[in-house]
């Protein structure tokens, strides 16, 4: 699946927050405004563009394949450029009712801990359903990871 993504200037917060990947691997370009940050076992790390130079972010579906050798990497991306930033990611993902299974000679289970604080398993969030416009009894709705910015195509 290709994406682009928008991320409008001036926003506070998190474009994108902390996640890992669903699939094998994403190949990501960027735009020279940076943003994406990876977690390490030391902190925050930031990825800056690098002309003609692609992310590659390892997958949680990779991760299961190798029995968790292969870490699949969790970052976020904070816009404070003060400019609209592109991002333009492939996802290679498996089928959704693909069996994904440690391949032979990588470790029958994911070793742990994990490299970021998630403590219990989210659905990744392009699965997860889209809540509606307005929260129940006319709450504002939760913020999410990319409500606000606009994926101008999703093929
Ligand atoms: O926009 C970016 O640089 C990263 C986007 C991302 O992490 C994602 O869509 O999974
Ligand atoms: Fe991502």
């Amino acid at each position: 699946m290709f994406r682009i993504f928008r991320y409008p200037p001036g926003e506070t917060g998190f474009g994108v927050g902390e996640h890992t990947d669903y699939g094998l691997l994403t190949l990501l370009a960027q735009d020279q405004h940076g943003g994406l940050e990876i977690r390490t076992p030391t902190g925050w790390l930031s990825a800056p563009p690098i002309p003609g130079a692609l992310i590659v972010n390892i997958g949680d579906m990779l991760d299961r394949l190798t029995g968790g050798v292969w870490r699949s990497t969790p970052h976020r991306v904070v816009n404070n450029s003060g400019h609209e930033r592109l991002s333009w990611p492939l996802f290679f993902d498996p089928a959704f009712d693909a069996v994904v299974e440690p391949l032979p000679g990588f470790p029958p289970r994911k070793r742990r801990p994990a490299l970021g604080r998630r403590q219990r398993p989210r659905p990744h969030r392009h699965l997860q359903r889209l809540p509606p416009r307005q929260g129940r009894q006319g709450l504002p709705r939760p913020r999410r990871h990319h409500d606000r910015i606009a994926p101008l195509i999703s093929s």
